[in-house]
Parts: structure tokens; sequence; C-alpha cells
């Protein structure tokens, strides 16, 4: 592959001293970084040379959570709390899902997330072979799981569990790296003690990270009391789950104790602020998670509960809601907030030897804003614009491993009229109550 250098850009690098390279460059080759620092004057060595004068190279952002074949139900379910939710709208529908449907919502999803500037994603859903084919052919990179629910007799339990094995055994490492997979057992109330210990067990031989949900509502936590006489922290510490590199989603509702438990085990969380809110769960302690140098990223969940994948809104939601939660504006500043997207989700998803900063030596994945546009100016802080002013309306350009996956705000790898057509129509063929 030639050697590409992209020039006169602000190089927002996500390095450990958060630097910003102004009239930066950034060269890779091979899908690796090989050069990031100021334009160099000599560009006879390079066999494409892009000007990007007037644009924001950074990172590709990280969502850690979500359930992308769920796009096919994007606001079909509004305004209800999570169990409500998930009992009398979600699973009747997921229930319906083919492989046909979890391919066009899947599609739908990988569409808007490039489009958006997220080049990694986690999913944890059905039909994972379908997400799996998709992320390789869209160029994306992903850690996939296949999520079970436990609550289901023994036979069914074990092909699931089967299953889930199967698929993350197939596809760890497939498409030069781009694909890696996880075990997930759902969450605490969704499956027996003793299925997540297998569950776990499995992670263990396969030697894979695990994702779970965890301590998401109130409602979660008291259920958890009541069935098994702990909350779900210490629940899941006894099962051993935390022994595992593990990654849980939303964990709202947490004491200080849990808390410590969570940095013991340097347990990493995927902050999901939008869906937690629209589904009336609650605030996770985020200050108090980076007071204790917990790894907090940044995830949507799935489209049905945020409304999209749009991950610079987590951002800048994750920066303000804190500081109004607790009455003080110095809480999650911008540059933790930009990092929380990208290099933080980068070590929630256990890849930050190869992606989450522009840094030599880590794969091309990186995204190009337009920061021409009137709410970059003036322009004297592009951390602070990215995250308080910008959108993923304003991503140009999307490279994963230097290929180039969306270029000038038009997706290359996925057909996005042919993606809407079919979604639309999967959609219609779903029985309503
Ligand atoms: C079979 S794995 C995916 C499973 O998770 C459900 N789900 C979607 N959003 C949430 C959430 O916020 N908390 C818990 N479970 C959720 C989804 O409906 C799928 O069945
Ligand atoms: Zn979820």
């Amino acid at each position: 592959m030639m050697k590409t250098i992209i020039i006169h850009a602000t190089v927002l690098t996500v390095n450990n001293t958060n630097e910003v390279i102004y009239d930066g460059a950034i060269a890779f080759e091979n899908g690796v970084l090989t050069y990031v620092g100021p334009t160099p004057e000599e560009l006879d060595t390079y066999g494409e040379v892009i000007d990007a004068q007037g644009r924001i190279v950074m990172p590709g952002l990280v969502n850690t959570h979500g359930h992308t074949g769920m796009s096919l139900l994007r606001g079909y379910a509004d305004d209800l709390p999570l169990q409500e939710w998930l009992e009398t709208k979600m699973w009747p529908l997921e229930a319906q899902f083919t492989e046909e449907h979890v391919r066009w919502g899947t599609s739908l999803s990988i569409v808007e997330m490039l489009k958006t500037g997220t080049t990694t994603f986690v999913d944890m859903y059905d039909h994972m072979d379908i997400v799996a084919e998709l992320t390789v052919a869209s160029g994306m990179r992903a850690r996939l799981c296949r999520g079970v629910i436990g609550l289901c007799p023994p036979e069914e339990q074990t092909r699931k569990l089967e299953e889930a094995s199967a698929f993350a055994a197939k596809w760890n490492g497939a498409a030069n790296g781009r694909v890696m997979t996880m075990m997930a057992p759902h969450g605490a109330y969704t499956c027996p003690p003793d299925y997540i210990e297998r569950i776990v067990a499995r992670a263990h031989e396969l030697d894979l990270p695990v994702h779970i949900h965890m301590s998401e509502t109130e409602w979660e936590v008291q259920q958890n009391v009541n069935d098994y006489g702990t909350r779900p922290v210490e629940h899941l510490e006894k099962l051993g789950v935390f022994n595992r590199p593990t990654l849980v989603a939303h964990a709202v509702h947490l004491t200080d104790e849990e808390l410590d438990t969570l940095a013991k085990y340097d347990v990493k969380v995927s902050h999901n602020p939008i869906s937690n809110l629209k589904l009336g769960s609650g605030i996770a302690r985020v200050p108090d998670m980076m007071e204790r140098g917990i790894c907090v990223s940044l995830g949507t969940d799935s489209s049905a509960s945020n409304n999209n994948l749009d991950l610079f809104e987590e951002m800048k939601m994750v920066a303000l809601l804190h500081k109004g939660h607790r009455q003080n504006p110095v809480l999650v500043p911008a540059t933790e907030a930009l990092r929380m997207a990208t290099i933080y989700g980068a070590e929630a998803v256990f890849m930050e030897d190869r992606i989450g900063s522009l840094e030599v030596g880590k794969q091309a994945d990186f995204i190009i804003l337009d920061s021409g546009r009137v709410f970059f100016h003036p322009s004297h802080d592009p951390i602070s614009h990215v995250v308080y002013a910008a959108s993923g309306r304003d991503v140009k350009d999307v490279f994963v491993q230097g290929v180039q996956l969306v270029k000038d705000g038009r997706c290359l790898t996925m057909d996005e009229e042919a993606v809407i057509e079919n979604a639309n129509r999967m959609f219609a063929r779903l029985e309503k109550k």
C-alpha cells in the first residue's frame, strides 16, 4: 500500500498530554501511523498527499455499548421506563427478528456510526454472524458479542452458550484484527448465577473479556437483593466475573464500596448518559469513578433508547450532565470528555495498544472534521469546539486501518439508499401490538 500523508491540519493527538498540533500532519502506510507532527517540508516520499487546511484530524470515536440491530426499532417505543420498555415493547418485536431484520438494522447503524465519526463499536446482540460480516464489509472495527439471556430452559441456555462461544472463537481477530469478540451474559437479572459462571468459564477458556449490563436501574439492584441477598456488584464479584477483563454497561446505581470494587478489579465502564436519561434510569457517579481512576468510556446504547448513534452528543452530554448534577462546572472537562470517546474507549475494549490516539505505531483509524463552519470560530481551542460545539454532522472523512470509508460525507462501503429502503421494509413487516 502506498504512503499517504495528510497535511496542514489541526491534529488532536489525544496522546498523554492531549497535544494539539497546528499545521500538523499524519502519515500512514499499510494501515499504521508512521508520522504524527508538524507538516514536513519534504513530501516527495509520499504517494498521496491530502491537504486538510481548515480541518481537524482526530482519532476515530469508540462506542463502547450498543445493540446495532435495534436501530430498526428507533422511535418505536419512547418515554417508558427500562423494564416496561424491554418487556412490553422491545422483546416482543425482537422475538420476531430474523437474520434479515438484524442485517438491515445493523446496516442502518453502521452507516450512521461511520458518517458521524465512530470507527470502533461494541455490539451485544443476536444473529452476530451477520453483524460480523457487515463489520468486515463496511471496513469498521468492532468488539462483538452474542448477548445471552438465560431466562429459558436449561437446554436453551446451553444452546445459546455454545452459539455465543462458537461465534466468539470464530471471529476473534478476523479481518486483520478489525473484529474482536467477547462473552456477554446480558445481565444479573436475566441470567441465573450458575449460568453466569458457565459463561465466565468459557471466557477464561477462550481468553476473552466479559461484557454485561450492570446496575442500570434501582429496580435491577433491588431485584438482585431480593433474589440473591446482594447488590449486583458483589454478586458478580462472587461469581468470578471480574476475574476476567470486564466491560460493564451503565453502572448507574453504585455505592462507594461498589465503586472501590470496580477500581480494585480495573473493571471498565461504558457510560451511556443519553440512554440513561431517556429511560429515566438515573445518573451514573462518573466524577466519583474518575476520582478512583476507573476507566470511563462512552456508549450510545441502541437507537431505540437514544435515539441516534452520534457519539459527539454523548461527549457533550457527559461534559455537561455531571457539572449540572453536582453543581460544579469543573467536573468532566472537555479534554476528559474527548478522552472518554477515544483513548478511554480504546482501553474499555482492550485495544489501547492499537487505537484511541494518533501516535506512531498505532492503527490509522482517524476522522476529519470540517472546522471551517461558523461554530468552530474563533479557532483558538479545537478541543473545546469538538466537545461543546461540534456534532457528528461535521465529520467529512473517515479512515480505518488507513482505508477511507467515508469521503466528503458519503459512505464508500455501504449503499446508504438501499440500507434505508430495506430498513423501512423490514420494520414494516413486524407485527406491532
Ligand atoms: C440479547 S442481547 C441484547 C438485549 O439487550 C436488550 N437491551 C437493549 N437496551 C438495553 C438496556 O438499556 N438495558 C438492558 N437491556 C437492553 C435488547 O432488547 C436485547 O434483547
Ligand atoms: Zn444495552
